[in-house]
């Protein structure tokens, strides 16, 4: 299991993706790198998790996930880590508490995926979140809308900065949040899986109807 916090200088801008990375895949790759230039991070922290509170079921082991993660990610900016289980966290708002405490003048900025955005009010003391860190926002197929028009966009309206001021999100003091529009990319560890599965059933199939000699 990865234990350990990496370092982090007063002033530098780190943009948190926490996620189940079950598996990783291009598309987390393809916001980070969106999230460093659009949002001027200078890294961004993968936080794999132990597991989302909201999904009943466990995710592959974490040290498989995190594994598999390192192996995917070239970019030096971007790190992988296992923090939540370090910290013995498992709620957004707690992780955010403890690294805030234990960086004190790192500008943290969280990260998420529209679709996350289209639930956030679900999360464990969202508002809390909103008031503890920047949020940035990146566009995925299929919940630009929902997250548009989801109760969290609403309540923070206020708060929002334009596209156009994306750049200054991690110096704006919370809560403020952006969504930026990025090219979309299609990939899910959930159709990952499921191709994989079917991988499997067909392999299954295949064995259970060759004839022995
Ligand atoms: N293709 C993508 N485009 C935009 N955001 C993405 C994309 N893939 C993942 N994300 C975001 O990355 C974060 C972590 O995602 P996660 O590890 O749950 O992967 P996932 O592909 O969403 O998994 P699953 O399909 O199992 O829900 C979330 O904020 C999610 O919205
Ligand atoms: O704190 C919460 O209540 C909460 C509810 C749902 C999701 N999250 C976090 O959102 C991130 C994305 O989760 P997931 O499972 O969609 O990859 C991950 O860091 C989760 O811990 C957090």
């Amino acid at each position: 299991m990865r234990q350990g916090f990496p370092i982090a200088t007063p002033g530098l801008r780190v943009g948190l993706l926490g996620g189940s990375f079950d598996p990783a895949h291009e598309g987390h790759i393809h916001i980070s790198e969106y999230a460093l230039s659009r949002f001027g991070l200078d890294r961004v922290w993968w936080l794999v998790s132990p597991g989302n509170p909201l999904k009943p079921h466990g995710p592959a082991p974490l040290d498989q996930r995190i594994s598999f993660a390192d192996e995917l990610v070239q970019d030096p900016r971007i790190v992988v880590t296992g923090l939540e289980t370090t910290l013995g966290t498992r709620m957004t708002v707690d992780t955010l508490r403890r690294l805030t405490a234990l960086y004190p003048g790192v500008r943290f900025v969280w990260l998420m995926g529209s679709d996350n955005l289209a639930q956030f009010s679900q999360w464990d003391e969202w508002r809390a979140i909103a008031d503890l860190v920047p949020i940035g926002v990146i566009a995925r197929p299929g919940s630009r809308l929902s997250a548009k028009f989801s109760v969290a966009a609403r309540v923070l309206a206020r708060y929002r900065l334009p596209e156009s001021r994306a750049s200054a999100l991690a110096s704006t003091p919370p809560p403020a949040w952006v969504m930026i529009d990025v090219p979309l990319n299609y990939l899910s560890s959930s159709a990952i899986r499921a191709a994989r599965r079917a991988k499997t059933a067909r392999r299954r199939r295949k064995n259970a109807g060759a004839t022995p000699e």
